[in-house]
């Protein structure tokens, strides 16, 4: 558990300064560009977005600005660090962490409530079941903003004939409309991956074409 001064219901700073990201879990957190990924959501008040892996809550609070939000998170020290810092904010009554056990909180194992929209930063070791559980998540979701690894989001938006274009592009065009947003240098998140990442908007196609996928 991370320690840090507490003081008068607020966590001091170097609570977040003491947790150990861990890579297993790809814990790497966002610090720019939050407005921007938030806008992108074109959310609307009425709205309830689903976060995959809040963190340590830096999306969290922005996305709190606008709508509510339900927190999905393998981490329970991270499940911890989100709801203390929305405790005295007037965001504190919108936050909804799903705060279960381990196997329970792990997002591809969860069936997920309703949600209008999904905003994250998610893990990339599992960027592609989370595509796809959202694309198959009833009902259809408004659009899914999502900061994916460079690589796999130039997969998602490549056309017939480009090198990168493959079966993953394939499935998830059959099944939604995929824009690329936004480039986000690695050193935007802390600590850096390796590697670049990229914002992307994923719209459900409605309805979703008439396919029988247990046949083919
Ligand atoms: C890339 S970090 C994003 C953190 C934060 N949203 C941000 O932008 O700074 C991914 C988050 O997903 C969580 N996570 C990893 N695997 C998960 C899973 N299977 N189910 C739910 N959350 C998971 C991690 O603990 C971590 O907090």
């Amino acid at each position: 558990m991370a320690g840090g001064k507490e003081v008068k219901g607020k966590i001091a700073p170097q609570r977040f300064q003491e947790i150990q990201f861990q890579k297993s879990k790809g814990q790497h957190i966002l610090k720019n560009p939050l407005l921007s990924i938030v806008q992108e959501a074109g959310l609307k008040s009425t709205d309830i977005v689903l976060e995959i892996g809040p963190g340590t809550r830096n999306l969290t609070m922005k996305l709190l600005e606008v709508c509510k939000v339900i927190a999905v998170e393998l981490d329970p020290r991270m499940v911890l660090e989100v709801t203390r810092r929305v405790q005295g904010t007037p965001c504190a009554n919108k936050l909804q962490v799903w705060m279960l056990a381990v196997i329970q909180c792990y997002i591809l194992k969860t069936e997920l409530p309703y949600f209008d929209v999904c905003v994250a930063n998610v893990p990339y070791m599992i960027s592609s079941p989370i595509t796809f559980k959202l694309l198959s998540h009833p009902p259809l979701v408004r659009c899914a903003v999502i900061l994916f690894q460079e690589e796999f989001a130039q997969h998602l938006v490549a056309q017939p004939g480009d090198s990168l274009f493959c079966r993953l592009s394939a499935n998830t065009q059959l099944l939604a409309r995929v824009f690329h947003l936004l480039k986000v240098g690695k050193n935007n998140l802390r600590p850096p991956p390796k590697v670049d990442s990229s914002v992307v908007r994923i719209e459900p196609r409605n309805p979703l074409p008439p396919i029988n996928f247990i046949c083919i």
